[in-house]
């Protein structure tokens, strides 16, 4: 393997069968390996513990091969956007083979059009609603949305009739499986879920935005090997980033993208995440207020709190009324 040269396109190589995702055909996740290697680098057990660091000794075959002439950025942002870990080998190649195997039929993109796709505000599609009767609720109303650019299957549930309101409040949650199902102590969210839906049937009405974000946006079974290196010592952030994750992967103008097309501009946010009121405001819509929606810690979730009050500037406080705007 030649010394990695910019000015060359690059070959992106990865184990595993294509996947056509729609609009683009994107390559396969799992087995994808390490990123701009060196030569002495190209040793297998090498290559597994950058592919997952939480399963070292897991052994993986290189199978299939698909080969995609890109940029190595754009593998990794592809590599993001189908939540798998972001590693991936990358082979130097000129131009005429790169050409030579888009000929011979392996799946390719253009960078630009990637990078169009990543630079766009999200926008989404309503694609159904329906009654949905529930315990605090029984009129209540859930629809669902599609964002355009991943597929991703977000929900709006409706309590009352949000829009009469001059400010309704909203609860922007981002899917935790393990904690809003399973009640898992490890986090906060499933009782942050519940306290919202009780509190928004209590005002007689508003929004719980439920969002395709399991893991702040890296997926279940990213998240799960996060937790696998909390278990050997890392806080939730050093975790994401010894996966290869920015401490957040989330984008919230997807909400902001439903919370117009339900026609609220104006709304009372409970949240304690300082990124959804700040991404509120860079998308469009006006938290008048921001109500303290802080769970006391439950013994085994104490230190992911705390790590999201220092490291990632949580509100924390009891529950309360704050005036943003
Ligand atoms: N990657 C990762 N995700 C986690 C971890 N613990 C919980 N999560 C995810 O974090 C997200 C928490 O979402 P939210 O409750 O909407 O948001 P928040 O950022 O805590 O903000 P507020 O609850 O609004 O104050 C969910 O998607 C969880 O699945 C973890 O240790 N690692
Ligand atoms: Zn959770």
């Amino acid at each position: 393997m030649a010394e990695f040269d910019t000015s060359f396109p690059v070959l992106v190589l990865a184990a595993g069968r294509a996947r056509d995702l729609g609009h683009h055909t994107l390559f396969p996740p799992e087995t994808m390996l390490a990123f701009r290697l060196r030569p002495e680098d190209l040793i297998l057990e090498r290559l597994r513990g950058l592919a997952d660091p939480t399963a070292p000794q897991f052994v993986k075959t290189l199978g299939e091969t698909a080969a995609v002439p890109m940029d190595g950025n754009v593998a990794v942002d592809l590599a993001k956007q189908t939540r798998l870990l972001p590693a991936l080998l990358i082979w130097q190649t000129t131009p005429d083979e790169a050409k030579r195997l888009a000929e011979a039929g392996y799946p390719s993109i253009e960078a630009d059009d990637v990078a169009a796709q990543f630079n766009q505000p999200p926008a989404v599609e309503r694609i159904t609603e329906t009654s949905l009767p529930i315990a605090a609720s029984s009129s209540a109303r859930i629809v669902a949305y599609r964002g355009l650019a991943d597929g991703s299957e977000n929900l709006a549930l409706i309590i009352g009739n949000p829009r009469a309101r001059s400010a309704p409040p909203v609860r922007i949650h981002s899917a935790c499986f393990t904690g809003d199902v399973l009640g898992s102590l490890r986090c906060d969210c499933g009782p942050q879920l519940h306290r919202a839906v009780e509190r928004i049937a209590e005002e007689g009405g508003g929004v719980i935005l439920y969002l395709d974000q399991e893991g702040r946006g890296i997926g279940i079974t990213n998240k799960l090997r996060s937790y696998l290196l909390q278990e050997r010592g890392l806080d939730t952030l050093e975790a994401n980033n010894s996966l290869g994750w920015e401490d957040d992967a989330r984008n919230f103008g997807l909400a902001a993208a439903i919370l117009k097309e339900l026609g609220l501009t104006r709304i009372k946010l409970l949240s304690d995440n300082p990124i959804k009121v700040d991404s509120m405001a860079k998308f469009g819509i006006l938290v008048q207020s921001r109500v303290a929606h802080t769970i006391p810690p439950n013994g085994t979730n104490d230190r992911y709190l705390e790590t999201k009050t220092t490291c990632c500037g949580h509100f924390r406080e009891q529950t309360g009324t704050r005036r943003t705007g």
